[in-house]
């Protein structure tokens, strides 16, 4: 008897078969991949003589599905028949094979079957379509061309494989496989397009096999077309790409280019993968961090802003146009000034500086106003010139007799002040153009400016060193009597009708100041201009170079007059000035001595004729008059006299106050005066122009403010510090621009801007960049173009704003000591809570505000993000090698955001607006003379 056993082939069963009769015993023979013609289906390896199949198969052959979740063992994972769906998968897992990762607990369920280099880390579910290890995906398949000939729900199951750049795919009619790929040497990609994020696979080659018997494959009785050929002999190119921002994917194989021409759509796609945290790399979150919404609304406001300084510009250049074509008028003639009871209280403590001061400086004389130190000449010359003061002003100020608003006394008064504050950088002749350029009235012909330039410094004696710098304490330049000649020259230039200058001759030899008040006076004998001077202690000589004589003793007038009658006023009251003594030193002597005063005022003059001695001239002095007289304006009574000068009032006569019958203005009761529109002779425009010009001078010759900008190029930690550098060039120029502002060179704004431009540009950003630039190459960082001109843009910004906040406090800070300790403190703490010295998930709760406040934390995190996140430190502890992406460093290091990079600009833009705006502020409402 024979027996002979065939082996069925393609079903993994076996039958035995009987020659004879006998039914022979049933007995299925295990299947053995390693024989069987059909192998191991879906992918699955043939080891020995078992399937070992890809996850979510089982079975023999690996043809079956096997439920679940990955997590569990391959062995121990259930199996349902073929064409049965799965009926349950593991909590926080779904899809056909369940596969699908919804959930962290999902992931967190059963340990996981390979170890994190971080120990005891967690998994997490990465439900993005970038794939970091192993990531399944199921997606209805939607592609009209198919289901037109097959009709039906088709699916396509897939497992992306990153470690070995493979995908895995699997078709679905219904319950029934169609056929499967394999398709490796992918290359993966994340990239950006438009603000769309997608990843991308691309493999060159695929290789698939239809399954039998299928609808689409054949094999089935009365089928009209089979693809069973046509997928068998697929060879690629192949892609996948799935957009993060929705759950379709298109999925595009070459050879089917005629059959699905716009490849087959993928719906409702589904994908997760269970991954250690660490293992998901960056370039996601780098392409993430790129917030296009944030790049749009920076390059609106940037838009915005550019309209409109294009607005402006245009507005401005119309302005220029209309003040050139503007004819122009150049005084010529003296103006009168009468000044009545003028009072000044302090408004802290009520103490009365002056007390009801009158006289007047007719047109082109040289009034001198003479006092002992403290006597207050200063006060009164700064009310007289308009200018603001803290306390409380009474009295009256007529300006040829007329009444005149305070700006208008500011427009026609020249003002000299006691300091010297003058340009050092600048030559003389540069000098004074500036104040001409600015103030002469813009319609005037250039060759005219520059013509007037020279006439003034001839005037004053200055064309010998008209080319020299005018230079300060650490850089010599002319001298000091020539630097009050110069500041004279500044005011001169406009020919204003009145010229008042507080200590003219103060610090300079005799000889010199003989030089200054001759000039003076030669002025005021051209008629152009009439001089009201302080002097504390004048020569003989130059006191009788003045026409009329002012002297002030503790706030109040002890003789206004002709200077040649001055002596014999005195005379007469038993005040005889010694032979040889200088009458002014002796004037200063009475004024000094309460005693004196006391009789020179207690004197009553006999002879009505002799009173009029006292006066010299057509005006006279007292407030007290009117409230006698009950004539002129009526404000005078309201002030209060003294006893002592009730006496002096005796001695003048009074009835000629006011005699041009005009009216009076009253000087502003208290505090800052209403607000007037301030005049400018020039345009925007050109006072932008002209500063720029000695910014642009001061930059070029003050090689300090480029030495200082030269510390940029060696540290990335000093660009702070160096900031504090603009403390100081501010400082320096901040008493000019008082000074400027005061004397109505020019306004606020073109001020701000060509501080900005001169500080920022050539000190900030210029070396930010060159540094950048050295360091960046030289220690190695990334050399992505991109990430080096992300870089460049942080330190621009980062140093930007660091300089603009110390503006703002050399703006807000009257002291330079404490505005530059200030700076360094605050900088400092900044520094500390930067995130480089401490964590910032460790700063104490109580403390953590801080952080927020720091303009290194943004810097820091943002240069921190573009430069690490995208990295990947390559190491092995004990021989086993590991690799960990710079974004985990960042977090669990540093506390860092890793989507922070725009969010850090962002934020450091906005320091710089703001500080910007606080700067304008400062300058605008703060900067302002107050004397
Ligand atoms: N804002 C102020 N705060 C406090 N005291 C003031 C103020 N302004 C003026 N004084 C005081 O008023 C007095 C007169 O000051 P002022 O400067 O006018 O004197 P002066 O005659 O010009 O003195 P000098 O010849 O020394 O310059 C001084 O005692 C001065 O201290």
């Amino acid at each position: 008897q024979t027996t002979t056993t065939t082996r069925q082939t393609g079903t993994g069963t076996s039958a035995v078969v009987s020659p004879t009769s006998t039914p022979p015993p049933t007995c299925i023979p295990e299947y053995d991949c390693s024989t069987s013609p059909k192998g191991c289906l879906n992918n699955g390896v043939c080891q020995g003589k078992t399937c070992k199949c890809m996850p979510g198969f089982g079975g023999n052959d690996c043809s079956q599905l096997s439920c679940g979740s990955p997590l569990t063992d391959p062995s121990q994972r259930p199996t349902v028949k073929k064409g049965e769906p799965c009926s349950q998968c593991d909590d926080g897992f779904a899809g056909f094979n369940c596969n699908v990762c919804q959930t962290d607990a999902g992931c967190r369920s059963k340990p996981p079957a390979r170890t994190s280099f971080l120990g005891n880390e967690a998994m997490v579910c990465n439900k993005k379509p970038e794939v970091f290890y192993n990531s399944f995906m199921n997606c209805k398949v939607n592609t009209p061309e198919l289901t037109a000939f097959f009709p039906g729900n088709y699916t396509l199951t897939m497992d992306l494989d990153v470690t070995n750049k493979t995908v895995n795919a699997q078709l679905w009619l219904g319950q029934t496989e169609q056929f499967y790929c394999t398709v490796p040497n992918c290359t993966i990609s994340t990239t950006e397009l438009s603000g769309v994020i997608k990843t991308k696979w691309d493999c060159p080659t695929l290789h698939c096999k239809c399954l039998l018997p299928t609808v689409m494959c054949g094999g089935i009785p009365g089928s009209i077309v089979t693809l069973g050929g046509t997928i068998d002999t697929l060879k690629g190119p192949f892609s996948l790409t799935c957009p993060h921002n929705s759950k379709d994917c298109d999925f595009f194989i070459g050879d089917l280019d005629g059959l699905f021409p716009t490849g087959l759509k993928m719906e409702d796609c589904d994908s997760g993968e269970c991954v250690f945290e660490s293992e998901m790399q960056s370039e996601l979150q780098r392409l993430e961090a790129k917030m296009p919404a944030g790049i749009i609304a920076c390059l609106a406001i940037l838009g915005a802003l550019v309209l409109f300084l294009i607005v402006v510009c245009s507005i401005a250049r119309r302005n220029q146009i209309i003040m050139r074509c503007t004819p122009y008028v150049l005084n010529t003639e003296a103006a009168s000034l009468e000044f009545r009871n003028v009072g000044y209280t302090l408004n802290k403590d009520g103490l009365q500086i002056l007390k009801g001061i009158s006289g007047s400086a007719p047109a082109g004389v040289v009034l001198a106003v003479m006092g002992p130190s403290g006597a207050g000449k200063s006060t009164l010359v700064d009310i007289l010139a308009g200018k603001r003061k803290d306390g409380k002003v009474s009295g009256h100020i007529l300006l040829n007799g007329k009444q005149v608003h305070e700006s208008e006394i500011r427009q026609m008064v020249g003002f000299v002040d006691q300091e010297d504050t003058l340009p050092p950088t600048q030559t003389v002749y540069e000098a004074v153009l500036f104040s001409a350029m600015l103030r002469l009235p813009e319609g005037m012909p250039i060759h005219r400016v520059h013509e007037r330039v020279s006439e003034v410094i001839d005037m004053l004696g200055l064309t010998h060193c008209k080319d020299r710098r005018i230079g300060n304490v650490t850089a010599r330049g002319i001298s000091g009597g020539e630097k009050r000649r110069v500041s004279i020259a500044l005011e001169l230039i406009t020919r204003p009708p009145i010229l008042i200058l507080d200590e003219p001759t103060s610090g300079l030899d005799s000889h010199s100041a003989h030089m200054v008040v001759q000039q003076l006076c030669k002025l005021a004998q051209s008629k152009t201009t009439t001089v009201i001077m302080t002097i504390h202690q004048p020569r003989s000589d130059i006191f009788f170079m003045f026409d009329q004589t002012l002297v002030v003793s503790k706030g109040e007038a002890l003789y206004f007059g002709a200077t040649a009658t001055a002596a014999e006023y005195f005379n007469r009251r038993g005040l005889v000035c010694p032979n040889n003594y200088n009458i002014a030193d002796y004037l200063l002597d009475i004024a000094m001595d309460q005693e004196l005063v006391a009789r020179a005022r207690n004197y009553v003059e006999e002879d009505p004729e002799k009173a009029n001695l006292a006066t010299g001239h057509q005006v006279h002095v007292s407030g007290a008059v009117s409230r006698r007289s009950g004539n002129g304006n009526g404000n005078a009574s309201e002030i209060t006299r003294t006893s002592d000068e009730r006496s002096f009032e005796t001695s003048v006569r009074v009835e000629d106050v006011g005699s041009s019958g005009s009216s009076t203005v009253s000087l502003p009761e208290a505090g800052p005066s209403k607000k007037q529109k301030a005049v400018y002779p020039t345009s925007f425009l050109l006072q932008l122009q002209v500063l720029m010009k000695r910014n642009f001078q001061t930059l070029i010759r003050d090689k300090s403010l480029l030495n200082r900008a030269g510390s940029l190029f060696f540290m990335l930690a000093l660009l702070g510090f160096s900031s504090i550098s603009a403390l100081g060039a501010f400082t320096d120029t901040r008493t000019l621009f008082i000074k400027e502002r005061s004397n109505g060179y020019y306004p606020p704004l073109p001020f701000v801007i060509s501080t900005l431009l001169f500080d920022l540009i050539p000190l900030r950003i210029v070396p930010s960049i060159f540094m950048g630039c050295i360091s960046y190459f030289m220690i190695g960082l990334s050399p992505v173009v991109e990430t080096f001109f992300k870089f460049l843009l942080i330190i621009v910004l980062f140093n930007l704003a660091t300089a603009m906040f110390c503006l703002v406090i050399a703006a807000g800070v009257r002291t330079t000591g404490v505005a530059s300790l200030s700076s360094s403190i605050v900088m400092l703490f900044m520094m500390l809570f930067g995130g480089f010295m401490i964590n910032q998930g460790k700063i104490p709760a109580a403390l953590t505000w801080i952080q927020y406040l720091s303009m290194f934390k943004y810097g820091f995190e943002a240069l921190a993000v573009n430069e690490v996140a995208t990295s990947k430190l390559i190491d092995n502890i004990q021989g086993v090698a590991f690799n960990v992406s710079g974004s985990l460093i960042l977090q669990k290091l540093f506390g860092f955001d890793l989507g922070g990079y725009w969010k850090n600009m962002i934020v450091l833009i906005g320091f710089n607006l703001l500080f910007i705006f606080a700067f304008w502020a400062f300058v605008n409402f703060r900067l302002k003379e107050r004397k």
